[in-house]
C-alpha cells in the first residue's frame, strides 16, 4: 500500500472535476435538485493518522443511501444476524436500487439484500424504538458515536421533501407488509427511512465513519470498539457486493474496495487497516453513483494500489 497525502487529492480532484459533466443532479427528491454538479470535496480519515482533504470539505450534504449501512449495523447489534437475515437475504441483484421487481421472484417480498431500499425499509422496520422518534434516535445515536460528532443530524427539509414523494418507496413497504416482511406502521417507517436518508455532514465526517470500518469497527484514533467486529465485516462484505447498486461488480473491478453511495453524490470508501475516504459530487451517472467519486476512487485505487482482490 502506497501512502496518500493531501496533495494527491488535490491532483485528482482537479483531474476529475470535469467528469461533474457526464452526470446529472438526482431530481426525484425536490430538495436534492437544487445540488450544484460543481460542488466537490474528497476527504482521507487515515487509522492512526491526521485527516486530510480538499475541495469543500465543509459543505453538509445528506448520506441517502449510505445511511443504510448504519441502520444495518443497528440492526444487527440489536437483533444479531440470525434475525436480521430472516428478513432480507445477502444476495446482490442487477436491478436498480428503487427496484420493485424481484420482490415477486423466489423467495415471496423477501428483499435480496440490505443495500436496495426494499431490504433497507425492511432493516430500517426492525429498529427497536416505541415511535419514530427513538428509532430515529437509535440510528444517530450510531452515526454520532462513528463520526465522533455529537451534533450530526437530519435535513428536516430533504427528509420532508422525500417523505412528501416517496410513492415508490411507499409501494415497497405496501407490498412487504402484504407478506409480512415488515410490520406496524408504513409512514411511521418512511418517517425514520427518510430522516435516517437526510442525515447530514460533510466528507470529513464521513471519511471518519468509513475510518472505523477500515479498522474493523474500531475508533480509528483511540482503538476503542464502536461496532462489533462481526457486525463491521458483514457491512464491509455487503459493501462489496451491494454497495455501489447494479454498478457493484464493475466498481468492484475497477476500484475494488468496500465502498457505499448514496444519490446525493457521496460515496465512503474502505481502505482495510489504512482508512477511510469519502468524496462527495452531486452529478451521477445512469446507475446513481457520483460520476466524479468513481474516477478518483478509480485514480487513487490505481496509483495506491487499494483494490482488496
Ligand atoms: N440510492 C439512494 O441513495 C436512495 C436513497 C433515497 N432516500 C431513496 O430511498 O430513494
Amino acid at each position: 500500500m502506497i501512502k496518500i497525502d493531501q496533495s494527491d487529492l488535490i491532483k485528482w480532484l482537479e483531474h476529475v472535476r470535469i467528469y461533474a459533466n457526464n452526470g446529472k443532479v438526482v431530481d426525484y427528491i425536490p430538495a436534492l435538485a437544487n445540488q450544484q454538479p460543481e460542488t466537490n470535496a474528497v476527504a482521507y480519515y487515515p487509522i492512526g493518522g491526521e485527516l486530510i482533504f480538499t475541495g469543500q470539505a465543509e459543505y453538509k450534504f445528506t448520506i441517502q443511501s449510505i445511511s443504510k449501512v448504519i441502520s444495518l449495523a443497528v440492526a444487527l447489534i440489536q437483533h444479531g444476524d440470525q434475525a436480521v437475515f430472516s428478513r432480507v437475504d445477502k444476495e446482490p441483484t442487477s436491478d436498480p436500487f428503487y427496484s420493485v421487481a424481484k420482490l415477486e421472484v423466489e423467495k415471496p417480498a423477501k428483499p435480496f439484500n440490505p443495500m436496495i431500499n426494499a431490504g433497507a425499509l425492511a432493516v430500517t422496520n426492525m429498529i427497536r424504538g416505541r415511535n419514530s422518534e427513538e428509532m430515529v434516535g437509535e440510528i444517530l445515536k450510531l452515526v454520532r458515536v462513528l463520526a465522533n460528532d455529537e451534533q450530526v443530524t437530519y435535513d428536516q427539509d430533504v427528509a420532508q421533501s422525500e417523505y412528501e414523494t416517496s410513492f415508490l418507496n411507499r409501494a415497497l413497504c405496501y407490498f412487504m407488509k402484504q407478506h409480512g416482511v415488515i410490520t406496524g406502521s408504513i409512514e411511521e417507517l418512511l418517517e425514520v427511512y427518510t430522516k435516517q436518508c437526510a442525515i447530514s455532514m460533510n466528507v470529513k465526517q464521513l471519511a471518519r465513519i468509513a475510518a472505523v470500518f477500515a479498522n474493523d469497527g474500531r475508533d480509528p484514533d483511540s482503538n476503542e470498539e464502536l461496532i462489533p467486529p462481526d457486525v463491521a465485516r458483514i457491512c464491509k462484505t455487503f459493501m462489496v457486493t451491494c454497495g455501489m447498486y447494479n454498478e457493484s461488480g464493475t466498481f468492484a473491478i475497477n476500484v475494488g474496495i468496500p465502498a457505499k453511495s448514496g444519490v446525493s453524490g457521496a460515496i465512503m470508501g474502505v481502505i482495510k487497516r489504512c482508512g477511510g475516504i469519502a468524496v462527495f459530487g452531486p452529478a451521477l451517472n445512469e446507475k446513481g453513483n457520483s460520476v466524479v467519486g468513481i474516477k478518483l476512487l478509480e485514480k487513487l485505487a490505481a496509483e495506491k494500489m487499494w483494490s482488496i482482490f
